[in-house]
């Protein structure tokens, strides 16, 4: 049987606390709402809820500070927090001052049912200590459904030891979430060691890990420190885990059983002191179904899984962190350039095989080689080339017309077919008519013509000149010989 309580909801909007209130009471809670600070600070007088739901933003002050007040003085009640402002700071911070839960809004009303229920049985749990850095400094970009789960979990774990799993294609923002994790967590001040299994000889990466003393092996000179031990205090990043090799994985597994290694050639145990994040870009599951990873050490790190999504599968996030490129572009000293909205659409379009590292390095690129401070389409295309073409959805008219076309050629000048000039004289052929239309429908304006297509201004007057279109009139004389 679930158990029931009083909940005290805080939030500025009159819709939220009616349906907040009337789910709530749904599940057999009582349920006090109030609008504004000063409304909450009096019912907290009259009223001893089990659990608070506040909203983050409100008419008179901030949720979050008062939410840190509250949890100072009162630190076994839960409060739920509610936010529209989804980004990775606001859930990190929530957890910071010692919400017991954050829900991004618009929230699904089980999931608030359920928050509720884990804040009745919860026992009391101490806030996380403060972090340094503010909204400005946190390092991941973009506020999709999808990723403010992700948030959602990181804020969950930045105060806990507990093993993460971090799977997700390459380039999703992998060691940026491991690194996140450190940095807002309580191992801050120790280091953050990286290694990439897919990046060393298999069979060094024992000595890697563990260290190893001197003749441990051939070439081995000195002692050296592995990275259990550089990372000690601090965290400890497994990078394409999914490579490693099985002996290595078997030494692995005894550490993080028993909390404890010894150096390659060693007699010596050394306590490991570190937080493991691994990650993977292939599917573990299937590694360990063919026997090619333990399936116990598979269950030792994926105690927290997190799956980053594909940037494909969040393009809301696109725009803000091709923004956020061009930015750091211009921050490291290239010039500062802008980005069309018809850019943006281009870029949503593109599928992003190589995923946010592939928007970053393209962003790059274009702060590097864009000719104007404002980028469009066709470059954007340009750049992407024939995998960031808008997709194309061939009207049937304009394919039997090709295809008529076509067969004529073949019966009038069969000559065409053999003189590599087959591809220029049909694509002209679609391509007068359309330049034309669009001169004659914006009054011979070329830069209102190219906007219109989507083309840069100096393309179009190329195309004009080829095509022997006259840019007065509109109309095609002899085309330009070349
Ligand atoms: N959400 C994000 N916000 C800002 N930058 C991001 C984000 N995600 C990824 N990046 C940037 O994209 C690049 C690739 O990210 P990262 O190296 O973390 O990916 P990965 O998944 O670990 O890749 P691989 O599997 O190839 O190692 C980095 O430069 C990183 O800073």
């Amino acid at each position: 049987m679930s158990k029931t309580g009083t909940i005290l909801v805080l939030d500025d909007d009159a819709a939220i606390r009616t349906v907040v209130a009337q789910a709530l009471r749904r599940d057999g809670h009582r349920v006090t709402t109030t609008a504004s600070f000063a409304e909450f600070e009096v019912q907290l007088r009259l009223t001893t809820p089990d659990v608070v739901i506040s909203d983050v933003i409100l008419p008179d002050g901030n949720g979050l500070d008062r939410v840190a007040r509250l949890t100072a003085e009162h630190p076994s009640l839960p409060v739920i927090m509610l936010s529209a402002q989804n980004t990775l700071s606001t859930a990190v911070r929530a957890t910071e001052v010692g919400a017991y839960d954050y829900l991004p809004k618009p929230f699904d009303l089980d999931a608030l049912s359920r928050a509720v229920q884990g804040a009745l049985a919860r026992s009391a749990g101490g806030p996380l200590d403060a972090v340094d850095g503010d909204e400005g400094t946190l390092p991941l970009i973009g506020r999709s459904p999808a990723m403010q789960d992700v948030y959602r979990i990181i804020a969950r774990v930045v105060s806990n030891d507990l093993t993460v799993l971090i799977s997700g294609e390459s380039g999703t923002g992998k060691e940026l979430v491991a690194q996140a994790i450190h940095d807002l967590g309580p191992r801050r001040r120790s280091p953050f060691v990286a290694l990439n299994m897919a990046a060393i000889p298999r069979e060094l990466i024992e000595a890697e890990l563990f260290g190893h003393e001197r003749g441990a092996f051939t070439g081995a000179q000195a002692r050296s420190a592995g990275r259990f031990e550089q990372a000690a205090g601090g965290t400890l990043f497994l990078d394409e885990i999914g490579d490693m090799p099985m002996e290595a994985q078997t030494r692995l597994l005894r550490v993080l059983q028993s909390g404890e290694f010894t150096t390659v050639g060693g007699a010596r145990t050394i306590r490991a002191d570190v937080r493991i994040v691994a990650a993977t870009n292939r599917d573990l599951a299937g590694l360990v179904a063919g026997g090619q990873f333990r399936e116990d050490l598979f269950y030792r790190l994926n105690v927290v899984p997190i799956a980053l999504p594909a940037l494909r599968a969040r393009r809301q996030d696109i725009a803000a962190l091709a923004r956020h490129f061009l930015d750091k572009a211009a921050e490291s000293g290239l010039p500062r350039k802008q980005l069309e909205p018809q850019a943006i659409a281009a870029l949503e379009h593109y599928d992003w095989p190589g995923n946010v590292r592939e928007l970053e390095n393209i962003m790059r690129r274009m702060a590097v080689l864009a000719r104007d401070e404002r980028i469009d389409a066709d470059e954007v295309r340009a750049m992407l080339g024939s995998a960031g073409a808008v997709p194309v959805e061939v009207d049937p008219g304009i394919e039997a017309a090709v295809r008529g076309r076509l067969e004529r050629m073949a019966r009038e000048e069969p000559a065409v077919f053999d003189d590599g000039t087959l591809y220029d004289r049909i694509i002209g052929e679609v391509e007068r008519p359309l330049i034309e239309a669009m001169l004659a429908r914006h009054g011979h304006n070329q830069l209102r013509a190219a906007r219109a297509l989507g083309i840069n201004r100096n393309t179009l007057r190329k195309r004009l000149d080829t095509l022997g279109i006259d840019p007065a009139t509109g109309r095609s004389g002899e085309p330009a010989a070349g």
